[in-house]
């Protein structure tokens, strides 16, 4: 019998009056290693980060207001050629969630053509929160990205090192009557996530070896990291994709947003060599992210409630 601790998902400070993110120090090495076992653990961690000025998030939170108020038509014509890249939800299988979703829009162009496509008449403000958030985001990505192939006491490959991305708004609806399922629960198909969530509106839960749904509550100035398949396959299935849903009170909607790291599109994605020894034998072929994003919706509907993660069935050796 016994008491249990219960688990603990940690929270790393990253914030700019440690030395943590000085590459080389003592400091940055411990950090990468704790980082890195973090993910093995868990697949996610917080992170306090004030490289993103708490204004900035303000303003993020009230832009995407603004953004879920435009008519259903505005929002529809959020649309790509990749698989759940554009606007997706209020269908079968997410009725109480409802997202948007555009790519590269740390680049200037490409956030002016999604404010273009919601205002076609101009949101010059929308605009420059969405570039300077997206921006904020991808730094901390490549910072953690590094640590965490530090942490393996490996130099990550140029071919890992990424700028391509989604950057996700969400919106959740107040559940009626009883606690909700609102998003159920998946492993992100990007590389790493990194996560917002709205102050005061706790709904994020990651499970914890197999069996135990962790909340993750909001924390002023963090930010949830959770790793996702194409890391798995890069680390040699080392760091683990991380389930996780949303489970909101009633009553209550939610925000959160999200940017969802992507692999180069022209490069393979293939396990980092080092990774590969005796006791880690290969786990994963090359493949192509094109192909699996594709697998991947032909397959989607026929995993729901697999314990198989999507890139184990597409490339496992
Ligand atoms: O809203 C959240 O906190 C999680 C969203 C999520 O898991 C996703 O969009 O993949
Ligand atoms: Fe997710």
């Amino acid at each position: 019998m016994g008491s249990e601790t219960p688990t603990q998902i940690p929270v790393f400070d990253f914030t700019s009056d440690t030395q943590t993110l000085k590459p080389g120090t003592d400091a940055w090495n411990n950090m990468s290693r704790d980082v890195c076992a973090a993910l093995a653990r868990f697949g996610c961690f917080q992170v306090a980060y004030d490289g993103v000025p708490a204004r900035l998030r303000e303003d993020m939170f009230e832009a995407m207001e603004r953004v879920f108020d435009l008519p259903d038509e505005t929002k529809r014509r959020n649309t790509s050629d990749k698989p759940y890249f554009g606007y997706n939800g209020r269908n079968e299988m997410v009725p109480m969630y409802e997202s948007l979703g555009a790519e590269e829009t740390s680049e200037i162009e490409k956030a002016k053509a999604f404010t273009q496509l919601l205002w076609p008449e101009g949101n010059d403000k929308f605009c420059e929160t969405l570039n300077c958030m997206s921006k904020k985001l991808l730094e901390l990505n490549q910072m953690i990205m590094k640590m965490v192939f530090d942490g393996f006491g490996v130099d990550i490959p140029d071919a890992l090192i990424s700028d391509n991305s989604v950057l996700r708004v969400m919106k959740y609806d107040a559940p009626t009557g009883d606690s909700a399922l609102v998003l159920p629960p998946h492993t992100d198909k990007s590389s790493l996530t990194i996560l917002c969530q709205q102050e005061g509106v706790q709904g994020l839960e990651v499970l914890v070896d197999g069996h135990e749904w962790i909340s993750l509550p909001p924390i002023p100035g963090c930010f949830v990291i959770l790793a996702a398949e194409v890391l798995k396959a890069w680390s040699n299935g080392r760091i683990p994709a991380v389930k996780h849903r949303v489970v909101l009170s009633p009553g209550k909607e939610r925000y959160s947003f999200g940017l969802f790291m992507l692999p180069k599109w022209d490069v393979a994605v293939k396990v980092v060599e080092e990774l590969i020894d005796k006791a880690h034998p290969r786990r994963y072929k090359a493949f192509d992210y094109m192909d699996y994003l594709r697998y991947m919706e032909a397959h989607l509907l026929k995993m729901v409630g697999s314990n198989k993660d999507m890139v184990d069935v597409f490339a496992g050796v």
